[in-house]
């Protein structure tokens, strides 16, 4: 017997039209609804589920003292002092998310052409670590390490006569990655897409005794025209000169997405990301599918912003719509979604029980 999605094909051919009960009923053996009654019937067939754990909570930081400040293009989002952010780890404990991501709005003094705040055991994101991980060393701290942040060019790496380096980039990377690590952070996040920073990264913590801290690698991390509003965020959207696609991948591609996969992987990424979330769905699924390994999606600001900014306006229901895309993420095999709905997603989910 033939089966087709787990049926027997030959049921299509039986039919019940004799001795029907319902006169006007169609004759249908098979009714897909059925399962669909109630909402008990469809929480017993449910595939997927979204919970708390699957979220990182990315955070931005700012200098100064009890400060928030509003990202403009991001309604909801915003700016925090490393007092403040103490208090949302707080928050992101209370409602078990288990881990947060850290980004810095650089003061722009601080910037200059090779991105050497990214390497002061002090910098902003060194300080937040050390205090949230004080107060809270039961949460995980992930770390982006890439020099955007710190560039006066706003590109995530070295550039000399217009050409981003490669292997002297690498080498700036993996003192930004001990400078975090040392600092306390759990997992270090490479968002730069250099080719072999994740072994050298590898290698450099190992070879300081930091044989725990694990590697999240922004593996497949496309050029993206939904990153707009994190350059906002960060004060890097008015310096960034040219395009980021001799390094970010190419939104036509997901072949080349499981090969820089498959290098990270070897390099010794304990966990791999797709970046951006929702347009590259495709290259999740993909990916979870060929390497069964911890994989990652970021829906990035872009995505959030274009929610909220449609919520906003009454366009759309913006709580239906945010569960709605972190669950589109679970269906496509991705382990766990950072993204900047994590607290309020957070809060309807432990409101429903
Ligand atoms: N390296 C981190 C990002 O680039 C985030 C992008 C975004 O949220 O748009
Ligand atoms: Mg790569």
């Amino acid at each position: 017997m033939a089966i087709k999605y787990g049926r027997p094909i030959e049921l299509r051919e039986v039919s019940r039209r004799e001795g029907a009960a319902v006169p006007h009923a169609l004759d249908l053996t098979v009714r897909p609804r059925r399962n669909r009654k109630a909402e008990w019937a469809r929480r017993m067939v449910r595939e997927n589920v979204l919970t708390t754990d699957d979220l990182i909570w990315p955070l931005f930081l700012i200098d100064g003292d009890n400060k928030r400040e509003q990202v403009a293009s991001m309604p909801g989002v915003e700016r925090l002092s490393v007092d403040q952010a103490v208090r949302e780890a707080e928050r992101a404990m209370k409602l078990t998310i288990p881990c947060l991501a850290l980004f810095p709005y650089t003061e722009p003094s601080l910037r200059d052409e090779e991105g050497s705040e990214a390497t002061n055991p002090n910098n902003l994101v060194c300080q937040a670590v050390r205090a949230i991980k004080k107060e809270f060393p039961e949460i995980g701290i992930l770390c982006d390490v890439a020099l955007d942040p710190f560039t006066s060019h706003g590109h995530d790496g070295l550039i000399s006569d217009g050409r981003i380096l490669n292997d002297e980039t690498v080498a700036v990377l993996v003192r930004q990655a001990l400078v975090q690590a040392e600092a306390g952070c759990d997992i270090i996040a490479p968002s730069d897409m250099m080719d072999g920073r994740v072994a050298a990264i590898r290698e450099g913590l190992d070879r300081t005794g930091l044989l725990d801290v694990q590697i999240m690698a922004y593996a497949a991390k496309y050029a993206s025209a939904f990153y707009g509003p994190f350059r906002d965020a960060i004060g890097s959207a008015k310096t960034l000169t040219g395009d980021k696609r001799t390094y970010q991948m190419d939104s036509a591609n997901t072949d080349e997405a499981l090969r820089e996969v498959e290098l990270d992987i070897t390099e010794g990424a304990d966990m791999v990301m797709v970046k951006p979330g929702m347009p590259y769905l495709d290259v999740v699924r993909r990916v979870k599918d060929t390497f069964a390994m911890p994989t990652f999606a970021y829906q990035v600001s872009g995505e959030y912003a274009m929610i909220a900014a449609a919520a906003n306006n009454g366009w759309l229901d913006g709580e239906r719509a945010m569960m709605e895309s972190l669950l589109a993420f679970k269906r496509a095999g991705a382990d766990g979604v950072l993204s900047y709905f994590a607290p309020k997603a957070a809060e309807r989910l432990r409101s429903q029980g």
